[in-house]
């Protein structure tokens, strides 16, 4: 094997034989610590592509005892906690990174203003967020709410770069409830055969004519919900209430009515979600079927996904626990579902809150994403390689570059892609704080016990059969690559279905092989 690749500022140029094993920098021989320091030194993980990964990986572990992960964004322990920053209605500034184009956009109107951004830039680092987190009321009587983060990127050009550093250094990481106990891609066309949407059954209020097939007026929504009882509520999420309905013709669906408290700053939220939504179709996604936006109310009607959320099933809530063979279908519905929206809806949309809360399952344990209400349209030039806009996500899902940098790709779901295989193989969430500090970033615990080789003690205990090793190991590979640090090592969202695939011929073959 030889290995040669430019990193930084040096040619790195590793040979091995069954014999020997040769080190080079800039064509001279070199012994393996200095080899090794210069590699790690110069970054090496952002030499790595995913076709030569596996090879790098084996001398960066293997020779020089680094992790790939460990050795770069997660060396440092972070402080672990509930942090959350809510932006302000500033606009945005255009970045200062020469070396990428991008633009920059709007996304004022998004949240409640808590934070100044001159304060922000400086305060972004641990106690003050928390503080936010703990005495804000919005915050501290809605569980679901804590879970997400928003940072302003319009204080970056007056923040030096030691300070934004330190925000990437203290990503917030949220603590869901704790139930398990301790604890540029081508642009392509739309795709040509949309299923056009079904002929109204109901009576058109005037705010409902461009969307959708279930088209209902509020006092129509009220009698669905039977005013909107408790005993038809489902769940609680960010931005408001979801219910459960039946309508007239008998069609169940979801009904997601905004908190009045919120609505100001929810507007944006609700907006995107039923303009992008609006647009969009395809089998893994949750289907908008209309809304209503009149006065103080603000509601989603969309299909109702019968089965629960993959958090729910992976905490054991609905009985019967996920097997492997379900999860790695559910992993590769939800890459076709990134990759329709971020190459072939009519424009390319990044969700940005891929998490598995928002993986809602049907009762064939198909998975649909839901929650559009963070999700954003790509870049558009195509020169543009990047957009430019407040962090949102939730913690623990976030992509540290677009954290650092406030530069939003694909590439930022991919790494919540990651994160999320990761979490359906170990059942664990991406933060556990009651562990051990050693096992609390899932991430960083399962890449060491990945480096050493036990796979098998990553699995999530309650699946109750044995799968093989070298499948376990190459889902595990495929999640590092999602989750590295920088988006240039990540795949897109394609190739990751691509190599799950293989993965599932791989698994199947196994499975007959008995
Ligand atoms: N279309 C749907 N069908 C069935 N249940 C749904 C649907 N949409 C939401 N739910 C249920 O309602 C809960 C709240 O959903 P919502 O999207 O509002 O919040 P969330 O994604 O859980 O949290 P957040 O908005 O803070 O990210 C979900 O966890 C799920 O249990």
């Amino acid at each position: 094997v030889i290995l040669s690749k430019v990193c930084g500022t040096d040619v790195l140029t590793y040979s091995r034989s069954s014999e020997h094993k040769l080190f080079y920098i800039n064509g001279g021989a070199v012994d393996k610590v200095s080899f090794c320091k210069s590699l790690k030194l110069s970054n090496a993980v952002r030499c790595f592509s995913p076709s030569n990964l596996k090879e790098w990986e084996i001398l960066y572990t293997n020779d020089c005892s680094l992790g790939i992960y460990l050795g770069m964004s997660l060396e440092k322990p972070r402080r672990a906690g509930r942090k959350i920053l809510l932006g302000s209605e500033t606009k945005e500034s255009k970045n200062g990174d020469a070396g990428h184009k991008g633009h920059s956009t709007d996304d004022n109107h998004d949240s409640v203003s808590l934070l100044e951004p001159k304060i922000m830039g400086i305060a972004v680092p641990g106690m003050f967020i928390l503080c936010c987190g703990l005495l804000c009321p919005c915050f501290r009587s809605k569980r679901k709410e804590a879970s997400r983060a928003v940072l302003e990127p319009s204080s970056m050009d007056s923040v030096p770069s030691a300070e934004l550093n330190s925000a990437s250094e203290n990503i917030p990481y949220r603590l869901d409830s704790p139930l398990r106990g301790p604890g540029s891609p081508l642009r392509m066309p739309a795709t040509p055969l949309r299923v056009p949407p079904s002929p109204s059954r109901f009576s058109m209020s005037p705010q409902m004519k461009r969307i959708g097939s279930v088209h209902l007026n509020m006092n129509q929504v009220m009698k669905a919900t039977e005013n909107f009882s408790p005993l038809l509520q489902i769940g609680e999420g960010g931005f408001g209430t979801v219910y459960r309905a039946q309508l007239q013709d008998g069609q169940v669906v979801a009904i997601k009515r905004a908190k009045k408290e919120h609505i100001c700053a929810l507007q944006s939220e609700f907006s995107s979600e039923v303009e992008l939504l609006a647009k969009i179709e395809h089998r893994n996604l949750v289907k908008l079927l209309g809304y209503v936006d009149k006065g103080h109310e603000r509601i989603l009607i969309t299909e109702h996904v019968a089965n629960g959320t993959l958090r729910e099933h992976l905490d054991g809530q609905h009985g019967r626990i996920l097997d492997f063979n379900q999860r790695l279908e559910i992993s590769i519905d939800v890459t076709h579902a990134l990759t329709y929206l971020h190459l072939y809806a009519e424009k390319q949309i990044i969700h940005r809150d891929v998490k598995s809360s928002n993986i809602l399952l049907t009762e064939t344990f198909r998975a649909k994403v839901a929650d559009f209400g963070f999700a954003k349209v790509g870049p558009t030039g195509p020169d543009e390689t990047h957009i430019v806009t407040k962090v949102k996500g939730t913690a623990g899902y976030l992509d540290p570059e677009y954290l650092r940098t406030y530069q939003l790709t694909p590439k930022s779901d991919v790494y919540s892609f990651g994160i999320l295989i990761i979490e359906i193989l170990t059942g664990r969430r991406p933060v556990e704080l009651r562990r051990d500090a050693n096992e609390r970033v899932t991430v960083r615990w399962a890449f060491k016990h990945y480096n050493e080789g036990n796979v098998v003690e990553l699995l999530d205990p309650l699946i109750n059969e044995a799968v093989n090793v070298g499948i376990l190991s190459k889902m595990f590979s495929l999640a590092f690559q999602c989750a590295a640090p920088t988006r240039a090592d990540r795949p897109n969202m394609k190739q990751v279905g691509e190599q799950l695939w293989g993965i599932r011929m791989d698994y199947l073959k196994s499975v007959r092989r008995g």
